[in-house]
């Protein structure tokens, strides 16, 4: 199904509007809302890393077409799936507007206390408990003979709302709830994708690139004390410090060729998010040559084993084995880049697709040959805390219930059919 982005959608400022067709980012570097729509782009990434490919040709000529036709400096925004083989969903807004970020997470907090949070009539999975764990085991079990190093594993979780759930107020409540991190809300054929990712994938402003790739978790607790020594121990943990090191690793392999003063910590630090501790590393580089431009980049590190694990096609296969429903746009990237090569892309996780009747939910847990599989449902359970929580629901709750399968008239169903 193409995108059907409305041309032209009024300026509408604030979140007191149940639609809006536009793109939204806010991120500490640069935060804008879109309007209207002058090109879309669903030629799928795969090979995006070659400025060649058919890809890079396309969003090229579209840049010049949006020149032609009078947009000074055009944008591609948008969101790119997990899997790069599916169709991209970007496109060329006729203008976009920068907001100032602190201004407007002052007026999602404003936003977020007004109105209640729409009323969820039922939770429905396709993996259950046992599903999910049965599928963590059979991994760890091919690790464990040493088929492959790590794999990220995920599910989905259906919530059905009585009504449309409105995306621009779930939008700011999660704007108020994870202050810190990177909101967005993009348009997309099945919904809306919204989210608050802590994940940066790459950002690049001139010669200058930033990663800063996360794995490894624990949950935060309320308790000050309690809280220190969960951060301290995920900082020492072997097992999670394995799991982002494949991480790191991959990277460093796939940005040395293109960069110089590649910088990599040899620790990870312990991030914070408003629910969860992760391990991230902070790297920089600068980038060799012009022609490599954020898409490109983007596209070169697009999925890091954060989120497929290593070796690539191995991880691959098992994902596409155990995890029961395709990923679509989640663990996907999304964000923006303009024709000048600078960009910033984010991945597409603490999000959920907001659709006619409800809204699906997407987590995944990196998983290695230590892996626990009940620690590992608990670490996804609280990863869908943060969507959770913008509709008011608490995640150790919802574990219990979300056992119910999908019925075959369920909302998002063109999702996975996409
Ligand atoms: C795949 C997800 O998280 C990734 C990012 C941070 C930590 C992760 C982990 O510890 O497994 C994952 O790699 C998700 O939130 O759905």
């Amino acid at each position: 199904m193409r995108p059907s982005y409305q041309e032209d959608a009024a300026a509408k400022p604030g979140f007191g509007h149940a639609h809006h067709d536009g793109f939204l980012l806010s991120s500490p570097y640069r935060s804008f809302r879109t309007e209207g729509c002058q090109e879309v782009i669903t030629h799928a990434a795969l090979g995006g890393e070659r400025s060649d490919s058919a890809f890079q040709k396309q969003v090229r000529q579209a840049f010049a077409r949006a020149r032609k036709a009078g947009i000074a400096h055009p944008i591609l925004v948008g969101a790119i799936p997990f899997d790069t083989r599916q169709p991209s969903m970007l496109f060329i807004p006729r203008r976009h507007t920068e907001i100032d970020r602190s201004h407007w997470l002052t007026e999602a907090h404003r936003a977020s206390r007004t109105g209640s949070a729409p009323s969820v009539l039922s939770v429905k999975a396709r993996a259950d408990e046992y599903g999910y764990q049965s599928a963590v085991a059979q991994a760890v079990r091919d690790m464990r003979e040493g088929k492959l190093d790590k794999v990220v594993l995920g599910r989905q979780l259906l919530l059905d709302t009585a009504q449309r759930p409105d995306a621009q107020r779930l939008l700011a409540r999660l704007m108020a709830q994870n202050p810190d991190s990177y909101h967005f809300s993009v348009p997309l054929p099945q919904g809306t994708l919204l989210g608050a990712s802590p994940e940066l994938l790459l950002r690049k402003q001139g010669h200058q690139l930033w990663s800063t790739p996360l794995a490894g978790t624990a949950r935060r607790s309320d308790d000050a004390t309690e809280d220190r020594l969960q951060a301290q121990a995920l900082q020492h943990s072997l097992k999670d410090l394995h799991e982002h090191r494949v991480v790191t690793q991959a990277i460093r392999q796939r940005l040395s060729p293109v960069t110089h003063q590649l910088h990599i910590p040899e620790h990870p630090e312990v991030m914070p998010t408003t629910r969860l501790w992760h391990l991230g590393s902070s790297i920089r580089a600068e980038v060799k040559a012009a022609d490599e431009d954020a898409l490109t980049l983007a596209c070169r590190l697009h999925p890091t084993p954060a989120l497929r694990g290593f070796p690539e096609t191995e991880a691959a296969e098992r994902i596409a084995r155990l995890e029961p429903e395709d990923r679509g746009p989640f663990g996907g990237i999304v964000g923006w880049c303009d024709d000048q090569g600078n960009g910033e892309w984010i991945v597409a996780i603490r999000c959920g697709v907001v659709g006619e009747r409800g809204i699906r939910l997407f987590a995944g847990a990196g998983i290695v040959a230590d892996s626990d599989p009940a620690s590992e449902w608990h670490e996804t359970a609280n990863k869908l805390g943060t969507m959770l929580e913008a509709f008011g629901l608490d995640s150790d709750r919802l574990m219990s219930v979300a056992t119910a399968s999908y019925p075959s008239s369920s909302v998002c169903q063109e999702h996975h059919a996409s």
